[in-house]
């Protein structure tokens, strides 16, 4: 854990329940989920990088200057990423850490790019990723699915690669259920990326664009506008404009929230400033993810501990939380009403106590 980050575990009977408690996440990269043990074993087999081999260095190592320091950290680990197995391993380990936390559905934002880029050959990323997510769902019951995202600082050379990627018939795994667009916000305006996203829509896929994260709402409009995203990762700028957050509201756009991954990026500068309640006010559907949560010292259920407290939410408030998540998700209606049904039977057998 890092050690900048406030602690914000809820009271001990909320820590519990929220452990327990079965879950949905919708916004967490692939290889910002690689932890400590997984980092520092990979870069004990990459010993040229400059990525600490010792799991408590990391902890400095993860302490973030700026958004952009977190970037180039982040890409110093997707330069430990190099073999198929590299590949299979992470995808394998991040869908145990997802289990361990009741994360019964998630879906993982994955930058084919930048790992085709450095030599991975495609067919074997794509068999790599789809190995580990039927080992994952036959030995954990966690069901996986992929979001590809376009790294927009690294060009529309990336964004015709990705799209490729993800809409080529031979390549496209099965997983996957959507198409996003990370990265830094700032100079990388979002309308440039309309027809990689329009192509993708066309092969079905489901647009889900970061923005709002380090720019303002009118970033969040263009995502809606010209990307026309389904829903916005982080958003947190859109509690600037009152219009936006009516928009969100009526046309249920949910926001994924990751209030920790907000203050270590220093996007937002204290928890007790995130916007997340204003959302919640504004009748928006907010769902509360991890993002990258090693490398933010969080988990899943330590950013449902955040919320309940930012949100003063006992424990049917954390379970609507998570049925949010589980309604915002593209799993099909019979996949939503189980985890529903499993939510609402924990929620009530640990009331009745
Ligand atoms: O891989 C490359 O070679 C490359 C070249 C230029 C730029 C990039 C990127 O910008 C990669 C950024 C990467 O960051 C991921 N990510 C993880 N957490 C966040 C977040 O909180 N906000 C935005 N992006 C995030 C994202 O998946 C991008 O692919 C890469
Ligand atoms: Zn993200």
């Amino acid at each position: 854990m890092t050690q900048h980050l406030v602690d914000a575990r809820a009271p001990r009977d909320l820590t519990a329940f929220i452990a327990e408690l079965p879950k949905a996440e919708l916004h967490v990269h692939h290889v910002g989920s690689a932890s400590p043990r997984i980092v520092s074993e990979l870069a004990a087999r990459h010993p040229d990088s400059k990525v600490p081999t010792d799991p408590g260095a990391l902890v400095d190592y993860f302490t973030f200057t700026d958004f952009a320091h977190f970037i180039e950290v982040y890409l110093s680990v997707v330069d430990l990423i190099r073999t198929p197995e590299d590949v299979r391993l992470l995808t394998y380990e991040v869908a145990r850490d997802l289990a361990r936390q009741q994360v019964r559905y998630a879906e993982l934002t994955i930058t084919p790019f930048s790992s085709t880029r450095r030599g991975i050959d495609e067919r074997a990323f794509m068999d790599a990723i789809e190995d580990a997510r039927k080992a994952a769902e036959a030995e954990f019951g966690t069901v996986l699915r992929w979001c590809f995202d376009i790294p927009g600082e690294a060009g529309l050379e990336a964004a015709e690669e990705t799209t490729r990627l993800a809409t080529d018939d031979r390549l496209r795994p099965e997983g996957l259920v959507s198409f996003g667009l990370g990265g830094p916000e700032v100079g990388v305006p979002r309308p440039q990326f309309k027809p990689y996203f329009d192509r993708a829509i066309a092969a079905g896929l489901h647009s889900v664009p970061h923005a709002g994260e380090t720019t303002g709402p009118e970033t969040v409009w263009d995502a809606l506008t010209h990307l026309r995203a389904e829903r916005i990762g982080h958003g947190t700028s859109s509690a600037r404009d009152p219009k936006l957050l009516a928009h969100l509201a009526e046309h249920r756009i949910p926001l994924e929230v990751c209030p920790t991954s907000n203050i270590a990026t220093r996007a937002v500068s204290t928890l007790d400033e995130h916007p997340v309640k204003e959302f919640v006010k504004a009748g928006v559907v907010v769902t509360i993810n991890s993002d990258d949560p090693p490398m933010f010292g969080t988990d899943l259920d330590n950013e449902y501990a955040v919320a309940a407290r930012l949100l003063d939410l006992d424990e049917r408030g954390l379970a609507d939380l998570a049925k949010n998540a589980v309604d915002a998700s593209f799993l099909d209606a019979a996949g939503k009403a189980r985890i529903k049904g499993e939510i609402d039977t924990y929620t009530a057998g640990w009331l009745d106590r």
